[in-house]
């Protein structure tokens, strides 16, 4: 089965039209204003409206927001799912009140962080941030994939954290994930996304 492939924090249409030509099955927009991903609901309006039918799906990234934060983007642009960094009850919550398919960010340090249950539409599983991170995600760094052998996943989860155009194909093989995402690694300078390392990453991550 092919590996399915999220480009998180797009920004611009570079970052976009990379995504699309490479196949990616996602792309996310982090709504998180001290990422430097960061877009507003207006400025991923036109980015949205962009990807051609057939092509990744658009996925909004919150941290711990309000109804109303959600409400906001939900009413500017059509998100096909949201990825929610929260308790696993408020992303149940969400998912319930905004009848949108919902993704549970996990932080993992050992195996007793691997979810045993799922109340949502997937999981994303990734590294805890580092101490003194100044957001849950997107902080380019790798966890031990072996943690992750011979978990019963209670949901589709996806493998997140570091991935790299040059580890991608390893993390794939020691993890078992059958999906990846990725943000720090396909960019050049924080929030700039680079084309090349996107179509690299790609190519990785479905390589044999
Ligand atoms: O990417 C961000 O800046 C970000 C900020 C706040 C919450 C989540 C964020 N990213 C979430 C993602 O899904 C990232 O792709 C994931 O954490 C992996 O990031 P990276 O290690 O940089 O590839």
């Amino acid at each position: 089965m092919t590996v399915k492939v999220k480009i998180c924090g797009i920004r611009d249409e570079v970052g976009l039209d990379a995504a699309c030509a490479a196949g990616a099955d996602w792309v996310g927009f982090v709504f998180f204003s001290r990422s430097p991903r960061h877009v507003t609901a207006l400025q991923a309006a036109p980015l949205v409206r962009r990807l051609p039918p057939g092509g990744p799906r658009a996925i909004g990234l919150f941290v711990r927001p309000t109804d109303d934060e959600i409400r906001h983007v939900l009413d500017t642009i059509a998100l096909d799912g949201v990825q929610i960094y929260d308790t696993p009850a408020r992303a149940a919550a969400i998912r319930a009140r905004f009848g949108v398919p919902a993704w549970l960010a996990a932080g993992i340090a050992t195996r007793a962080d691997l979810p045993q249950s799922c109340t949502v539409d997937g999981l994303v599983i990734e590294s805890r941030p580092p101490a003194g991170a100044q957001r849950p995600g997107g902080n380019a760094q790798v966890f031990d994939w072996s943690l992750t052998e011979g978990w019963q996943a209670p949901a589709p989860w996806m493998l997140a954290g570091g991935l790299r155009p040059d580890n991608v194909c390893e993390a794939v093989a020691r993890s078992g994930a059958r999906a990846v995402d990725v943000s720090s690694g396909v960019e050049t300078a924080p929030g700039i996304k680079s084309p090349a390392l996107i179509r690299e990453f790609v190519r990785a991550a479905r390589s044999p």
